[in-house]
């Protein structure tokens, strides 16, 4: 091909991040570094491609659908990691297997999964997160949607809601009328796609009494704050859809003393798009983004599938979308100011260079101008590159 007509292009699914965003990502991601490590997380790195069978052992088939294969040398099928739970999950079940419970982990990294491509989802796309391993109490669950608060907040943002459902409310119903697995599936897919006409079509075909035909339709419009959990508790008689609800409220209680209530309600149509979950789960919505941004939950199996009994609970807020709810809702996050240009009369360069140094020295951002300038050029340059203030050495 003429190389002159080839016009580059970078893989469906994937941005490239200029200066203006880049800086807003590291913004955003220094402050949940911070926050995270306050709350005393540690941070772990994993390698960004694992192995297709050992990611199978953690990840449901659902995430497995979504996942970049590739080979290795020896023909090894490896994938880009399409989130960070699994990984996290081999290394407790491993690496981290000795040290005493509960451990915590954080991560802030790029994770991969073959989507529809649209504005804040990409195929590639930026995570921040924790993981709270070794702890099934409600406490654990508690800490974990306290900190998703404080992690928005953090963010800057400060209009959102989390719901918070507990999938156990739904197989309670589900595993006591009998339904088979199959359509157990396909009812969890309406819910989570939020298809109410699919959910009432497929509930006409399975056989259920019109009673449980009719709960199944009504869980996604069973969301409100904790008088809904004693309206449903009435309209469930099996224990585990009732222990369901005991754990939301108990969670509940501890989250009033964390003073984050105000940011949270329930939603039992909550069951989320990964098959992981056992347990509590969540998600963060916000005015104007028709998608979660941030979402996590307990996932009491993953880790005993690589090899340990070890409950688990987590989060993972998604860098992009909180960016871009920042953009639409108008909040400015604090980027730090560039401060000075520096530029010098022809001969002045070494004085320059030491006034560059010192002002870095300050915890200044300085830029040194590489040729000689008059006053007026250095004037302009300053304006042009959005520098505050000019030193001019003369
Ligand atoms: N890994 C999940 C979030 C999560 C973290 N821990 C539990 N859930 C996601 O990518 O949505």
């Amino acid at each position: 091909m003429n190389r002159d007509q080839y016009v580059p292009q970078i893989p469906y699914g994937t941005r490239d991040l200029l200066p203006r965003e880049a800086k807003q990502k590291r913004t955003v991601e220094n402050s949940l570094a911070d926050l995270f490590t306050k709350w005393g997380y540690e941070e772990v790195i994993t390698p960004t491609f694992e192995y297709l069978q050992t990611l199978s052992i953690g990840a449901g088939d659902e995430m497995l659908q979504h996942v970049f294969k590739f080979f290795d040398k020896n023909n090894r099928i490896l994938v880009l990691r399409p989130d960070m739970t699994t990984p996290l999950a081999r290394v407790a079940a491993t690496r981290l297997k000795e040290t005493p419970p509960p451990v915590r982990l954080f991560y802030l990294t790029n994770v991969f999964r073959h989507e529809l491509a649209q504005a804040g989802r990409q195929c590639e796309f930026y995570q921040a997160g924790v993981e709270l391993l070794g702890a099934s109490d409600p406490a654990a669950d508690a800490e974990v949607v306290a900190l998703a608060v404080n992690a928005m907040l953090e963010s800057g943002l400060a209009n959102f809601q989390i719901s918070l459902g507990q999938v156990e409310f739904i197989n309670g119903i589900m595993a006591e009328s009998g339904l088979e697995a199959e359509y157990r599936h396909k009812v969890k897919h309406c819910m989570v796609t939020r298809d109410l006409v699919g959910l009432g079509e497929i509930l006409s075909q399975c056989g259920l009494s019109t009673g449980t035909q009719k709960l199944l339709q009504r869980i996604p419009l069973l969301h409100g704050r904790n008088d809904m959990l004693d309206q449903a508790y009435h309209l469930v008689q099996n224990d585990l859809s009732r222990q369901a609800l005991d754990n939301l409220a108990d969670i509940r209680r501890l989250l009033t003393g964390y003073g984050v209530d105000q940011y949270v309600n329930f939603d039992l149509g909550i069951i989320r798009d990964l098959d992981y979950y056992t347990g509590m789960v969540f998600e963060a919505y916000t005015p104007g983004l028709g998608f979660p941004l941030c979402g996590g939950g307990r996932y009491d199996k993953m880790v005993a599938a690589f090899g340990i009994e070890c409950p688990a609970t987590g989060f993972a807020l998604g860098i992009e979308r909180v960016l871009l709810a920042l953009e639409r809702q108008g909040i400015n996050i604090n980027i730090k100011a560039k401060d000075v240009y520096i530029a010098w009369k022809q001969g002045l360069l070494s004085k320059a260079i030491a006034t560059a140094q010192e002002q870095r020295g300050l915890g200044r951002i300085a830029e040194l101008a590489l040729g000689p300038q008059t006053r007026d050029q250095a004037e302009v340059a300053q304006r042009e590159r959005g520098y505050r203030e000019l030193i001019y050495i003369e």
